[in-house]
């Protein structure tokens, strides 16, 4: 059991951003802050991929976003490096299926939030049975920010998966933008993973705030 129930974890997904210092051209501590006083529900930090920081300067901007994180009382999730989250206590962890194994990942955070990334009913299975409180699912649109993503599959996974009824929270994730979040939802997401739609935004405030609005319908 982790900090949180199932129920708010599902609460938590619903406007989940994810970025690093090289989705942005803008600032990442301004562009986090403006999407925290727009309305994400989660932040994960995700520093990879070409010119992404590493050793003390990724430490420093993820201990900044973390405060900003803490500020606006948004819980603060780390992509991929455990021991940075666990240097910083930080609220959890996502890992793919290329990353640390899952179960050995849930001995090492104890009851911080385990997010797994999920592209088929037996690797979802799988991450439940190790302890995951959320699955990632996608690419659900064509995406350029992650250079190996996967096949894009749509909905077809998140369909499944309330088809068969498994009892577990999910965020799509791929390519996902105020004008196809909707259908993520209505396929029965608890959420949307967000990049580029609030990271590259003019106005990532206002981007968040409309984003939310499809999401949960409300102002
Ligand atoms: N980072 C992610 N976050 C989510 C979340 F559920 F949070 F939306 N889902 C999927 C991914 C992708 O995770 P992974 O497959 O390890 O690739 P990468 O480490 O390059 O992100
Ligand atoms: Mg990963």
């Amino acid at each position: 059991m982790t900090i949180y129930t199932s129920e708010k974890i599902k609460e938590l997904l619903k406007v989940y951003f994810i970025m690093g210092s090289n989705n942005s051209s803008l600032a990442p501590d301004y562009v986090l802050e403006e999407a925290l006083k727009g309305g994400i529900t989660v932040f994960q930090f995700r520093e990879k991929g070409s010119d992404a920081l590493e050793g003390e300067a990724k430490f420093q901007l993820a201990k900044r976003m973390q405060k900003l994180c803490n500020h606006y009382n948004v819980p603060f999730l780390v992509n991929d490096d455990i021991e940075l989250a666990i240097a910083l206590d930080a609220d959890g962890v996502h890992i793919g299926q290329e990353d640390e194994n899952a179960i050995k990942v849930r001995e090492w955070i104890g009851n911080k939030v385990l997010g797994v990334s999920a592209h088929s009913i037996e690797e979802i299975k799988l991450a439940m049975e190790a302890g995951a409180d959320y699955i990632g699912i996608g690419p659900i649109y064509a995406t350029s920010t992650k250079k190996d993503a996967k096949e894009v599959q749509g909905t077809s996974l998140i369909e499944k998966v309330k088809q068969l009824n498994l009892r577990i929270p999910i965020v799509g994730i791929g390519g996902i933008t105020i004008d196809n979040a909707y259908p993520v939802i209505k396929a029965g997401a608890d959420g949307v993973a967000i990049i580029s739609e609030i990271s590259m935004a003019d106005n990532p405030y206002e981007q968040t705030k409309r984003l939310k609005k499809v999401v949960t319908d409300q102002e």
